[in-house]
């Protein structure tokens, strides 16, 4: 593992008005590192990751990604640096069929997206390398409007991938997906940031996910980080076991009893 990080926040704090969304977070993150963002709705999960991917300005702080300081890059500048994103809600095109949509992805890191159509065909091999990897293959040439949304995640992965990444930005990837799939998806996701050295910050609300694949936890609250540490440091953290009892969030014996999905 490089000594470089990818990732370094720094002091990074936004408000909406009278609201003081996030206050002073400061992290890093390794290549080859998972590290999950939690905390409870409203904690400023979704804000972070969208000054981190150039969504959003921050009011004060920096970001660097790779060494570089990203402030004033638009969402597009940040993602053809090498930064992968996904998204709550899966973004594919339903009337493309799935190898379409990769190649569609790798067309436009070339050429932008208006010449899609026509140079989308030249990167099949390359789309069906990324389809391979994420055990997609068989399902090139199905159309995704007749997919399983599990299905589209996965999906939504491969496209994330496609620009060959160092870096992946995915907010809830797992949301609406089955338990099973969301294990599957975020195991899948591990395997491929381990071998390729990709950092991954990700945030999911399932704690069975988070306590499995990260290998490291951030715990945001009313935007502020109060814990951040390995798995099982943060789960015996008296602030963090405060924060989500208060919530009514007993993740533990949630995890004990074999179900620890909480929001
Ligand atoms: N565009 C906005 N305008 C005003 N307030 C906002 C805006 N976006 C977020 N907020 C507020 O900032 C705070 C943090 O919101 P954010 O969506 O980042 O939290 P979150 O941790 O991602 O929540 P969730 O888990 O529900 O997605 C909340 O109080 C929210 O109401």
């Amino acid at each position: 593992m490089s000594n470089a990080p990818l990732l370094e926040v720094e002091n990074l704090s936004k408000s909406y008005g009278g609201v003081q969304a996030v206050s002073g977070v400061t992290f890093s993150l390794m290549p080859g590192e998972m590290l999950a963002l939690i905390g409870p709705n409203g904690a400023g999960k979704s804000t972070c990751f969208n000054m981190v991917g150039g969504q959003i300005p921050s009011n004060e702080g920096r970001v660097r990604i790779f060494g570089r300081d990203v402030a004033g890059l638009s969402p597009r500048q940040i993602w053809r640096l090498g930064v992968g994103r996904t998204f709550q809600v899966a973004q594919v095109f339903k009337s493309m069929t799935v190898r379409e949509n990769v190649e569609a992805v790798f067309a436009s890191h070339q050429a932008g997206w208006g010449l899609l159509a026509r140079a989308g065909k030249a990167h099949r091999a390359e789309a069906e390398a990324v389809l391979d990897l994420i055990g997609m293959a068989d399902f090139a040439d199905r159309p995704c409007a007749d997919m399983a949304y599990g299905d589209v995640k996965r999906l939504e992965l491969a496209m994330a991938l496609a620009n060959d990444p160092k870096l992946l930005l995915m907010d809830e990837p797992a949301a609406g997906m089955a338990p099973m799939e969301r294990i599957e998806l975020m195991a899948l996701t591990a395997r491929i940031a381990k071998e390729r050295q990709i950092g991954v910050l990700f945030t999911e609300h399932d704690m069975d996910v988070v306590f499995a694949h990260a290998d490291r936890i951030m715990v945001l609250n009313r935007g502020q980080l109060i814990a951040e540490g390995e798995p099982e440091a943060v789960r015996n953290d008296p602030q963090v076991r405060a924060v989500y009892l208060g919530e009514g969030l007993v993740y533990d014996q949630a995890a004990a009893a074999g179900k620890a999905s909480v929001r």
